[in-house]
């Protein structure tokens, strides 16, 4: 039986590290309710908090000189982040934009210390121009106290407008002389383009060939006038490539032949046991997904991603495309969140695993990390009232859907399946019945995103683990981590393919021998949430019972209504309105709710811009008219995702309780 649901959902979380010049490391801590800015001196010692709002605190970046924080807040988890600095001695926080019209996207310190960048979409709501601001004299530390009002802000400065950007529009770099700053505009999950823009002029010049369908991220100026970046523009995953600028030349660094790749499928500490993660280290090709470079001493970190577990290695460039690196050695889990301190002297990275929540691991490169450094863990957040050891390792699996993967024609297909394997984490509870477990089919969101043995809302997971019910978590077409060939097979027209996948996934459950057929329940946020409400019109035999959180209900009202900053984006994934708007109302649940057989529970936040919550409301209203009993939960001080923690225990008791009832 399972504990008090509030001993699993109190699990504190530590993330998102940046590190000090002189080593020390900030990061983000939800031990306060949600996520807020704390600094720590030295591994395991106990971390001071820095700011203390109700509302949650998204990004922190500690300044190149040391004397400051800046940090990203919203207001009611509406995204749209205003940005301030806080004094890390004295705790002192000055205000840098309010506007709570627009988003503001922080992109970094000047190699000054002095001055930082950011994007912002103040202009029309829709597209991100790049700002620069003068922050030298707005540092609390060196402020006059009669400056400050009550909070600590003061009037803020006005930003420059350096450029006008074109659609989500982000800083990622300055370079070293201050003089360039380099950005990137996301076009589409699988497109992206790199532009260098003169601080002073504001001229902007494209570096990567416009061809389209092309990823650039974690863009880094290097030591010689390049950029160092991860791409798949030359290959189906992602690699660590260098952009010669002046030939706009794209080679790549680091690939799939990687010794520390290499490394890993032979054994490497890094990765689980597991004979499905081992074959799938040799005989499938994995990409890259976290980089961090320190141009001046050329120190770098990297992570692949092997079955969605984390190899990492830490070294420096040997020359302008050449690496000299070696394994890291950490706990069995994900890396992410990478970053580099100035002088590459520390690296720090967030770690968790499906038993490890999440926390925060310092790499020291002193010697260059050629002499096999290991990750130091910096932070021990509290699992709360269930210990680590209660959580439950999930075991990978591969199942067959409807189509063939003509790169790897399945040897073992059947009359009913052609073959094509799809990733799969299934954990059964501790005990349980033959054919008498209960199932959640939980399906990520994105689509461009992979569900990974991750602490990511691991408690309640595990909740429902000594509930006695089993967990299956697809990494359906469509999902990311598996090369860009496979995360296209889900666009626009074939968006109904990734729902197939979730047919299959219910014939392989019906013949595990430790599930209940009659008792699979699907559940997912997001786009997972369409995946539940298209599952349970398509397949409306197979469920027992659904949970939407935050899910799109109908395609058209979606992209009518989502935010203007992102409309175009994901148009480029699921259609548009102009030219697909009939396909696009052919598969929007909203049409099909008297096929719906299953009793649903529908989760949402008033302040969402992604999914607006009028998606949870028609869904709920229609549903419920279908005579189908529908429950629903909508927070008015919440948005896309449920930040604070007592509104998290709100939504999962009375989903539990839910569930309860109707499987
Ligand atoms: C200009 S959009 C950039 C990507 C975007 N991030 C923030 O909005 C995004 O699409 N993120 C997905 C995880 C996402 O929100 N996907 C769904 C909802 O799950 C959607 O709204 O399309």
């Amino acid at each position: 039986m399972p504990r008090a649901l509030r001993d699993y959902l109190s699990a504190r979380e530590t993330q998102a590290p940046t590190v000090g010049p002189d080593g020390r490391i900030g990061f983000l801590s939800d031990a306060t309710g949600t996520m807020q800015v704390w600094t720590s001196d030295e591994a395991g010692a106990w971390p001071t908090q820095r700011t203390f709002y109700e509302d949650r605190v998204s990004v922190a970046d500690w300044s190149t000189d040391g004397g400051a924080i800046a940090f990203g807040k919203d207001s009611g988890a509406d995204e749209h982040d205003q940005l301030f600095v806080v004094d890390p001695e004295t705790n002192e926080i000055a205000r840098l934009t309010d506007r709570p019209d627009a988003i503001h996207l922080w992109g970094g310190w000047s190699p000054t210390g002095d001055r930082i960048a950011f994007t912002a979409n103040r202009r029309d709501g829709a597209d991100f121009d790049v700002y620069v601001m003068d922050v030298g004299d707005l540092v609390p530390g060196e402020r006059d106290a009669d400056e400050a009002t009550a909070d600590g802000s003061t009037d803020v400065p006005e930003p420059r407008l350096v450029c006008e950007g074109t659609g989500f529009y982000a800083v990622d770099d300055w370079s070293r002389d201050g003089a360039s700053l380099l950005t990137s505009t996301a076009n589409a999950s699988s497109d992206t383009d790199l532009f260098v823009v003169d601080v002073e002029t504001g001229e902007r010049e494209h570096v990567t060939p416009h061809d389209g369908d092309v990823r650039y991220t974690h863009a880094t100026f290097g030591p010689n006038g390049d950029v160092y970046c991860l791409s798949d523009a030359n290959a189906d995953t992602m690699e660590l490539v260098r952009i010669d600028l002046e030939i706009c030349e794209i080679e790549t660094v680091v690939g799939i032949d990687d010794d520390i790749l290499e490394a890993a499928a032979a054994g490497d500490a890094a990765l689980p046991d597991d004979d499905t993660v081992t074959a799938g280290a040799h005989d499938r090709d994995w990409s890259i997904d976290g980089f961090a470079l320190d141009a001046d001493s050329g120190r770098l970190v990297y992570t692949w991603n092997v079955e969605g577990y984390s190899v990492t290695a830490a070294g420096r460039l040997a020359s302008a495309t050449d690496v000299a690196a070696v394994p890291v050695d950490h706990p069995t889990g994900v890396v992410s969140e990478v970053t580099i301190g100035a002088g590459g002297e520390r690296a720090a990275m967030t770690l968790s695993a499906t038993n490890l929540n999440y926390s925060i691991y310092a790499i020291d490169l002193a010697d260059g990390g050629v002499a096999g450094p290991e990750a130091t863990r910096w932070t021990r957040p509290s699992p709360g009232g269930v210990t680590l050891d209660r959580y439950h390792e999930p075991e990978l699996i591969r199942y067959e859907t409807f189509d063939v993967d003509e790169r790897r024609p399945s040897a073992r297909e059947t009359e009913s399946r052609a073959g094509r394997e799809i990733p799969a984490f299934i954990t059964l509870p501790d005990e349980y019945e033959p054919g008498e477990t209960p199932v959640i089919v939980d399906i990520h969101g994105g689509p461009a995103a992979q569900r990974r043995p991750s602490w990511r809302n691991r408690p309640i997971r595990q909740y429902f683990l000594d509930a006695g019910y089993a967990l299956f978590e697809p990494n359906v077409r469509g999902s990311a981590g598996y090369g860009a060939e496979y995360a296209s097979l889900d666009d626009v027209e074939k968006r109904m393919d990734s729902v197939r996948d979730i047919d299959a996934a219910v014939e392989w459950l019906a013949d595990h021998p430790a599930i209940d057929p009659e008792k699979i329940v699907c559940y997912g946020r997001s786009y997972g949430g369409f995946m539940v409400l298209a599952a349970i019109t398509e397949y409306p035999g197979h469920w027992a019972a659904a949970v939407d959180f935050v899910g799109i209900a109908n395609w058209v009202t979606f992209l009518e209504n989502t935010g203007a900053w992102r409309r175009s984006h994901r148009e480029a994934e699921y259609g548009s309105l102009a030219e697909d708007r009939d396909f696009l109302e052919s598969i929007s649940p909203i049409h099909q709710v008297d096929r719906i057989e299953c009793p649903l529970f529908v989760q949402h936040g008033e302040n969402d811009p992604r999914v607006p919550v009028e998606e949870a409301r028609q869904i709920a209203e229609a549903v419920a008219d279908q005579g189908i009993p529908v429950e629903t939960c909508i927070f008015d001080d919440e948005g896309h995702h449920t930040t604070s923690r007592e509104n998290r225990i709100e939504q999962f008791e009375r989903i539990v309780d839910f569930l309860d009832e109707h499987v």
